[in-house]
C-alpha cells in the first residue's frame, strides 16, 4: 500500500472521530508525519532515542505512524474462541499471529523497507549502532529505503523478543477485561490488539513523560504533553503512571529489562525506602481490591477514604518537596479513581455540599500532580471526566448556579486543556473538544465509571 504524507498534522480529526471502523483503518493505515524530532544513537543510559530537533510547545504534533504490521482483530478472534484446540490466552494468540504476520512480510520481496525496520528492531541495545533512517523507520512510509535487506534463518523466538520489546498492546483494555467481556458474550470489539510501530519503537521510558500517544484504529498519533526544548528527549510511560514506585519498579525491571533512573523514581525512592507505618497497610491485595473500579461496597469506599486520608496526612507532616508529593500522590491515583467514581454514583444520595466538598479537597489537588507528572496522560483525562461530572451534578442540583457556574467554567477550561494537549489543535475549538470527550469517554468507561453522566454543558 501506498503512503500519504499528511502535510498538515493539525487535522487529526478525521483520522480519531470516523465512525465507520472499515473506511477509519483504509484511511488511517497509510497516513503518516513527522514532526520536530529525529533519532540519537546516543541516549546515555537507555540506547537509541528520539529527541526534539527545535523546541517544542505542549500540545504540538510529533509524529503520526501507521503500524507497519498488527495483528487483526479478525485472526485473532476465531482462534481465540476455537483456543481449546491450541490453547493460550489472548496475548499470547495475539503475538502468535503478529509473528506470522512478521514472517510473511519478510518472505516478500516487496516489503524490503519492512524488513529493514524489523532488522533495526532485532538489535535493540544501549550498544546498538545500528545506522537509523526514519524512512527505514516507517517502513511502508518510506519513499527512501530502497536498499535490499534480507533476514535469513530468523526465529520465532526472536520475532517474540522483538514483539515484547516494542510492540504496542492495547490501550484503555487489559487482554484479560477483553477475554473476560467475550467470556461474557459481550459483543465489544477493540479497535487494536497489538502492533509494531518501529519509529515510535525508539522512543525510551520515563515515568514523568513528555510526551503522550492516541491511536486511531492502527495509527499512532504522539504529541508533546510538556514544553521540549532543543536536544531534550522524547520520552514516554511504558506503564500506566497511576502505579506506586515499587509496582512500576519491578515491572519495569522485570518486563522491560531495566532499572528506571527517571527524575520521578530518583524523588520516590527515599521515601518508599522507609514507607511510613500508617501505610504499610498496603498489600498487593489489598491494594488490587482498592483499586477496583467495579466494587460497590461501602466498606470498600470507607477504606479507600481511609487510605487516601492517611496518604495526605502523611503527604502534609513530611518534609517533602512539592514535587515530590505529586509523584506519590499520583502513584495512588487508582484508589482516588475507584473512590471518585463510586461516590458518582451516588450523587443522588449524596448531599451538594459533600461533592463540592471531593472537588475541592480530593478532585483538585489530585488534578494538579497529574498535570504536574502525567499532564494528559489516559488517567488524567478519566479524573477530569469525574470532575467534570462533579461539577455537572453540582450545578444541576443548585438553586443558587450563579454561584457555581465560575467553578463550572473552570472545570470546562481544565478539559479543554488536557483536550489541546492530548489531541493538539484540535482541542482549540468547543466542538471538537466535545466530540474528544465522547471519544474518551466511550473508550475510558468502564463497567460503572461515569454512570451519571447526563449534563450537556460541554
Ligand atoms: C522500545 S525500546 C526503546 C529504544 C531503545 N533504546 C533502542 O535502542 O532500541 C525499549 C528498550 O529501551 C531501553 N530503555 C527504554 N527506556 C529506558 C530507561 N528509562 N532506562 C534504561 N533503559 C531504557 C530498554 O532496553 C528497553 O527494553
Amino acid at each position: 500500500m501506498k503512503s500519504h504524507k499528511l502535510e498538515d498534522p493539525f487535522d487529526i480529526s478525521s483520522l480519531l472521530f470516523q465512525s465507520n471502523e472499515d473506511d477509519a483503518n483504509a484511511t488511517t493505515r497509510s497516513c503518516y508525519y513527522v514532526g520536530p524530532v529525529t533519532i540519537t544513537n546516543t541516549a546515555a543510559v537507555s540506547g537509541r532515542g528520539l529527541i526534539a530537533t527545535r523546541d517544542i510547545a505542549a500540545g504540538e504534533c510529533l509524529f503520526v505512524t501507521p503500524a507497519t504490521v498488527f495483528a487483526r482483530v479478525e485472526t485473532v478472534y476465531p482462534r481465540w474462541v476455537s483456543r481449546n484446540s491450541q490453547p493460550g490466552t489472548l496475548e499470547e494468540i495475539s503475538e502468535q499471529v503478529l509473528i506470522e504476520e512478521m514472517k510473511s512480510l519478510i518472505s516478500n520481496k516487496d516489503e524490503q523497507a519492512t524488513v529493514g525496520s524489523f532488522m533495526t528492531l532485532m538489535g535493540a541495545s544501549a550498544s546498538n549502532t545500528t545506522s537509523l533512517s526514519i524512512a527505514q523507520l516507517l517502513g511502508r512510509g518510506s519513499d527512501e529505503a530502497t536498499t535490499s535487506f534480507t533476514i535469513n534463518d530468523i526465529s520465532d523466538n526472536e520475532l517474540l523478543q522483538i514483539i515484547r520489546r516494542n510492540a504496542f498492546g492495547p490501550d484503555f483494555v487489559t487482554y484479560l477485561s477483553i477475554e473476560q467481556r467475550w467470556l461474557d458474550h459481550n459483543t465489544y470489539i477493540p479497535r487494536r490488539l497489538l502492533g509494531l510501530f518501529p519509529f515510535a519503537a525508539m522512543i525510551n521510558h520515563s515515568c514523568v513523560p513528555n510526551a503522550v500517544r492516541v491511536f486511531a484504529g492502527d495509527t499512532m498519533i504522539a504529541h508533546a504533553c510538556d514544553s521540549i526544548k532543543t536536544g531534550q528527549e522524547i520520552v514516554w510511560s511504558y506503564l500506566p503512571p497511576t502505579q506506586p514506585y515499587p509496582q512500576r519498579h519491578a515491572t519495569l525491571r522485570h518486563q522491560h529489562g531495566f532499572v528506571c533512573q527517571c527524575r520521578r523514581c530518583t524523588n520516590e525512592a527515599e521515601f518508599w525506602n522507609t514507607p511510613p507505618a500508617s501505610l504499610s497497610i498496603l498489600t498487593r491485595d489489598s491494594w488490587v481490591r482498592l483499586c477496583n473500579r467495579t466494587l460497590d461496597d461501602v466498606c470498600v469506599q470507607e477504606a479507600r477514604s481511609a487510605t487516601i486520608r492517611i496518604l495526605e496526612d502523611v503527604l502534609q507532616a513530611k518534609d517533602i518537596t512539592n514535587e515530590t508529593k505529586h509523584f506519590i500522590r499520583v502513584g495512588f491515583a487508582e484508589i482516588y479513581i475507584s473512590y471518585l467514581n463510586y461516590a458518582l454514583q451516588l450523587t443522588k444520595s449524596v448531599e451538594v455540599d459533600h461533592l463540592d466538598h471531593l472537588l475541592q479537597r480530593i478532585c483538585m489537588p489530585l488534578h494538579l500532580s497529574m498535570a504536574a507528572c502525567n499532564n494528559a496522560s489516559t488517567e488524567h483525562l478519566s479524573i477530569l471526566h469525574v470532575c467534570y461530572d462533579l461539577i455537572g451534578t453540582i450545578h444541576s442540583a443548585t438553586k443558587e448556579r450563579h454561584l457555581t457556574v465560575n467553578k463550572l467554567r473552570f472545570w470546562t477550561a481544565q478539559v479543554q486543556k488536557a483536550c489541546m494537549v492530548r489531541y493538539g489543535n484540535l482541542g482549540n475549538d468547543i466542538e471538537s473538544v466535545r466530540k474528544a470527550m465522547q471519544h474518551t469517554r466511550a473508550v475510558l468507561r468502564n463497567k460503572d465509571g461515569f454512570a451519571q453522566s447526563t449534563h450537556g454543558f460541554i
